[in-house]
């Protein structure tokens, strides 16, 4: 059976991970197909070693990357470190890691953050099972600008 990675952290305040899981539990093949693998973290600075023995100790196909930047400015700089060691992670293992990270100056309003993380992890865990099954359907929407977490900013006229 394939094996899908989900990894999130404790630092953030939503349960990201939970998300990814749900959403993947939703959609075909879930359990006779795929399962889904979770790990947590302390911090996004920790996902990408836990991506890394994702695919490369339990075998997943691709991971969901999930993490929470805080508001203050270390935390932008460290946002920036996190996001390289998670592209060094895909170098090194030849595997795509969706990072998703929901940023928690994106939204000042509680209800509204949690609401963008539910769909940026939603539509990212689809991302993520398209890449993996379904090529074909990211291929279609190639040049849509299409975004995960806000709405689509919609393609440039032609
Ligand atoms: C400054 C800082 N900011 C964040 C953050 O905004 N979001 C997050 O998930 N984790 C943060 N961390 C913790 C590190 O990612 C990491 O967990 C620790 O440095 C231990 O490796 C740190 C150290």
């Amino acid at each position: 059976m394939d094996r899908i990675g989900v990894v999130d952290t404790m630092f953030a305040r939503v349960d990201m991970g939970s998300i990814a899981e749900r959403k993947l539990a939703g959609m075909e093949g879930f359990g006779a197909r795929f399962k889904v693998v979770r790990r947590t973290v302390p911090g996004f600075k920790d996902l990408a070693v836990a991506a890394r023995q994702l695919i490369e100790r339990e075998n997943c196909e691709v991971v969901i990357a999930c993490g929470m930047p805080g508001g203050a400015e270390l935390d932008q700089v460290c946002a920036h470190e996190a996001a390289q060691g998670i592209m060094l992670a895909q170098v090194l293992t030849g595997k795509h890691i969706l990072e998703v990270f929901v940023h928690a100056q994106e939204e000042p309003d509680p209800a509204r953050l949690t609401e963008l993380c539910r769909h940026r992890v939603g539509s990212h865990a689809v991302n993520a099972y398209w890449l993996l099954y379904a090529p074909e359907e990211l291929r279609k929407r190639a040049g849509q600008g299409i975004r995960q977490g806000g709405p689509d900013a919609g393609p440039l006229p032609a």
